[in-house]
């Protein structure tokens, strides 16, 4: 995974750009929130100003005319009133757009996931990723309505409220300002304190969110092993850990940010009572004390909502970084690639299905897995690879597969390099068998369809071809029968059979087999080896197997040791090597039947 910025600079810019990203459907809502708010906080000044004149002009002076004190007064509740109103229509607004943006980011982040080379999946951990696209992406509407509501809101209020005192009193207002660095300096102090516990407290409801998840996907092992409480433990410690950094971060709020900023208003109120108490007070200057009193609590106010969104803001950019940080990650090659749409291919019935030419390939660099590897595979060949474990079969099939990029020129499919092969023709074209069938908690068709718009024809001539038409049909609704969770409701043998069915339902002229008859028993791979007899000549089938009678009638065996090819040829003709690798495979193999 690439690394996230550590800077809090690179973090907040890498969130504004996603949220740019994500708003910008919808950037006229935007545009009229912020006027609106502007207009509300106008309003909210105006009334202390109206306020005054009532005062000074006709309270204080007796001078009772009846209309525009009531207009006056009117005037004071009103604009609180609808600048109240307003800024709940902004609220309602800005929410709107706010989840708007988060299903376009959710969108956006799985979207992006399903296009990931499946390098990427070496590395990250399940939990993490899925905290990604549900919470991190959450987090972004508080940065919406907590964080750029409230500031906004604040600010605009606060410039206003600092225009209103310096046109009543530019004295006052210096003094005012001169004391709100204070208030500046309270934030970096509480920033200091609390950025440790808030940056743990997140990076630990990430490790919660991955263990849950490694628990649910493992149960089987976890409860067979015993570790239900071992695993209990655990959850319970980081758990409690999680709750300590949030008391830390909590405890920051409230010892040092609340009670600092209470006391900073009285010390404000004290220096504002105190000028004007050495002032030798007019009449006019009662006014002018009413609504410089107002005007305080529309200064200390909107700095405590701006210095109370701090945490917020730390957690909510710290979450869009992250989730930026995932949308920068490199897709896959073959989806990253701009260039035109390139040649399928080619349907030349001599050229062999698989060349490949001195393949060299390694994870980590210097650490080679796979050591000069050449070989042809004529097409409808059914060839088997096998070899001991870590020998380089699953490598050599996940190359063939595109999920990692093989050097260019290494390999070609149909005398096209592979690399070069356009993707949806590619993916068309080369079908998989997993060692673990993966079901969808779906119907037996979906489960064979997956989602390429098969008709029932299709559906069906795979499901016969991989010889499981018949158990499908005997299910109570037939193809149209939920399989549960992960295909629950079948055996491991009949999970085996779907997944060959929606392999070929593509209609592949290359089958990759990935140990896919090592979970079924003797019965079942008899059902498969008819089956891959019966698309001999017509498709080409390359089949890793540990189970070697599963191969033993294959064209070629290609026997693997530590990355080379050993031996090739037919079970016969490697059962002649004395001594041979594969003779010693099949040999120990038959021992242990
Ligand atoms: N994603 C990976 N990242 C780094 N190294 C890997 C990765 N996958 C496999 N390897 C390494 O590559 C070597 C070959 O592994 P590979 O899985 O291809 O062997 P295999 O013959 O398929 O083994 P098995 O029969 O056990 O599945 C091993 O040393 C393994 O540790």
């Amino acid at each position: 995974m690439k690394p996230e910025p550590t800077s809090t600079a690179g973090q907040m810019r890498q969130a504004i750009a996603l949220l740019r990203r994500a708003a910008l459907p919808d950037q006229h809502h935007l545009f009229w929130a912020v006027l609106w708010l502007i207009g509300a906080a106008l309003l909210e000044v105006l009334g202390p100003i109206m306020g005054k004149a009532l005062i000074d002009e006709h309270l204080l002076p007796h001078h009772l005319d009846w209309p525009r004190m009531a207009g006056l007064l009117a005037g004071v509740v009103l604009t609180g009133w609808i600048a109240s109103g307003l800024r709940y229509l902004q609220l309602v607004r800005l929410s709107g757009l706010a989840m708007r943006s988060v299903m376009r980011l959710r969108e956006m982040v799985y979207t992006h996931v399903l296009l990931l080379p499946m390098s990427f999946f070496d590395r990250a951990i399940t939990g993490q990723l899925v905290s990604r696209v549900t919470n991190d992406t959450e987090a972004v509407k508080s940065l919406y309505i907590q964080v750029l509501f409230v500031m906004l809101d604040s600010t605009i209020v606060l410039v206003g409220t600092v225009c209103a005192m310096a046109w009543l009193d530019w004295r006052l207002m210096l003094i005012v300002l001169a004391l709100l660095p204070a208030v500046l300096l309270i934030v970096w102090l509480y920033q200091r304190w609390s950025a440790p516990a808030v940056t743990r407290a997140r990076a630990l409801r990430s490790e919660i969110n991955g263990q849950m998840a490694e628990s649910i996907g493992g149960m089987s092992v976890l409860q067979a092993s015993n570790a239900e409480t071992r695993f209990g433990q655990r959850f319970a410690t980081t758990n409690q850990d999680h709750y300590t950094a949030r008391l830390s971060e909590l405890r920051a709020n409230a010892w040092l940010l609340r009670p600092a900023l209470d006391l900073f208003n009285i010390i404000l109120l004290g220096a504002v009572i105190f000028m004007f108490g050495h002032r030798e007070m007019t009449a006019t200057e009662v006014g002018v004390l009413y609504a410089f009193i107002s005007y305080l609590a529309r200064v200390i106010e909107p700095l405590i909502q701006i210095t109370m969104q701090f945490s917020q803001l730390q957690q909510s950019v710290v979450a869009t970084a992250r989730v930026a940080t995932l949308l920068d990650e490199g897709t896959a090659q073959e989806h990253a690639r701009q260039a035109p749409q390139r040649a399928a291919a080619a349907n030349d019935d001599n050229l062999p299905a698989v060349s490949i030419r001195h393949l060299n390939f390694a994870y980590n660099a210097g650490q080679p897995v796979l050591h000069d590897l050449s070989l042809d595979i004529p097409q409808g060949d059914f060839v088997g690879i096998v070899g001991h474990t870590g020998s380089g079969k699953s490598t050599l099939l996940s190359l063939l597969l595109r999920f990692y990029p093989a050097p260019h020129g290494s390999i070609l499919m149909h005398g096209m390099p592979l690399d070069a092969i356009d993707n949806e023709r590619f993916r068309a074209e080369v079908g998989l068998v997993p060692q673990d069938p993966f079901l969808l908690a779906a119907s037996a068709r979906e489960n064979i369809d997956m989602g390429r718009g098969l008709t029932q024809a299709q559906i069906e001539a795979a499901a016969r071809a991989a010889h499981a038409h018949d158990f499908i049909a005997a299910l109570e609704q037939g193809y149209d029968t939920p399989l549960g969770e992960g295909g629950s409701r079948l055996s491991v043998g009949q999970k085996q059979l779907i997944a060959i069915a929606r392999a070929l339902a593509g209609a592949p002229r290359i089958l990759l087999l990935d140990e896919a008859t090592s979970h079924i028993d003797s019965q079942t791979e008899q059902i498969v080896q008819t089956a891959l007899d019966e698309l001999r000549g017509k498709v080409t089938v390359i089949a890793i197997a540990h189970r070697l009678s599963t191969i033993r009638d294959a064209n070629r065996i290609i026997v693997l040791n530590h990355g080379r090819i050993a031996e090739t040829g037919p079970h016969e003709q490697l059962m002649q090597i004395n001594g041979g690798l594969y003779q010693r495979l099949y040999l120990l193999q038959q021992l242990a039947a």
